[in-house]
């Protein structure tokens, strides 16, 4: 794979105005792995402040809705979004879908307004345990991807600016990471039906793992084929537990 490993952080709901010093503690250390490219997605409430306290790392929300302004008490736009200078935005992550009834519709038509805005897109994908057990896992992935990926882009802009995170809904937050075989074949599927919508470009599109990802695990995670980088959660909210996680994409072999 071509790119730069994709690492990215995400804070979910957490933080306060205190853990912009773990965001300039990330940036500082993004000078010693040129090689790797590192986000973060805070809360809205700090998004702005960290854009300001950073420079070499990227930025993005977590969520947008598909208008770009209107009667949307509590909504944020994707042009706010741009305007602020975020970088990205994560789209329709598990904990959207099961919070806030997000569809594969909605998550698409998301990922359209966020495109037209010019930002970078990772749209979230990846079963339930009840899905894996039932050996639906593939099916239930393949058939996100249909529904949620923007297929009335071109190629380029999705070979650019679209990633796709595979997140086994059962590895998020629990400590139990997904085997690696099973993450190189669930990033295989998702490969697959990229390639069946964008065609050759769709190799460029970096398709990250999420799901319990930590310094420890990283590194035989990262280095598996096809694992363009990682969606890191719980391991993201502090410099100390993400750094490690850096420095493992930077040498996947460990
Ligand atoms: O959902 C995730 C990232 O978006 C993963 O969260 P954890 O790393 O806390 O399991």
């Amino acid at each position: 794979m071509s790119q730069r490993p994709y690492i990215v952080g995400n804070w979910k709901m957490n933080g306060s105005r205190a853990m912009l010093s773990e965001a300039r503690a990330v940036d500082r250390a993004a000078q010693r792995y040129p090689d790797v490219e590192i986000a973060l997605a805070p809360p809205f409430p700090f998004l702005g402040s960290v854009r300001e306290a950073v420079t070499a790392i990227g930025v993005g929300g977590q969520d947008c809705h598909t208008a770009a302004k209107g009667a949307h008490t509590g909504d944020v736009s994707a042009a706010m979004l741009a305007d602020i200078g975020a970088d990205f935005v994560i789209l329709g992550h598990s904990e959207r879908r099961r919070d806030h009834g997000e569809d594969d519709a909605l998550v698409r038509a998301k990922a359209e307004a966020a495109l037209a805005a010019g930002l970078g897109v990772i749209i979230c994908v990846g079963e339930t345990l009840e899905e894996r057990d039932a050996g639906t896992a593939e099916a239930v992935v393949s058939r996100q991807i249909e529904g949620s990926v923007p297929a009335g882009e071109s190629a380029a802009v999705a070979a650019s600016r679209l990633a796709v995170a595979y997140e086994p809904v059962w590895a998020i937050g629990t400590g139990r990471v997904a085997a690696v075989e099973d993450v190189i074949a669930m990033h295989v599927a998702v490969r697959v039906r990229l390639a069946a919508i964008f065609g050759e470009e769709a190799e460029k599109i970096r398709i990250l793992y999420g799901g319990s990802v930590n310094g420890e695990n990283a590194a035989s995670l990262l280095a598996a084929p096809g694992v363009g980088g990682a969606l890191v959660g719980g391991a993201s909210l502090t410099a100390d537990a993400f750094l490690p996680i850096v420095a493992a994409a930077a040498q996947p072999e460990g």
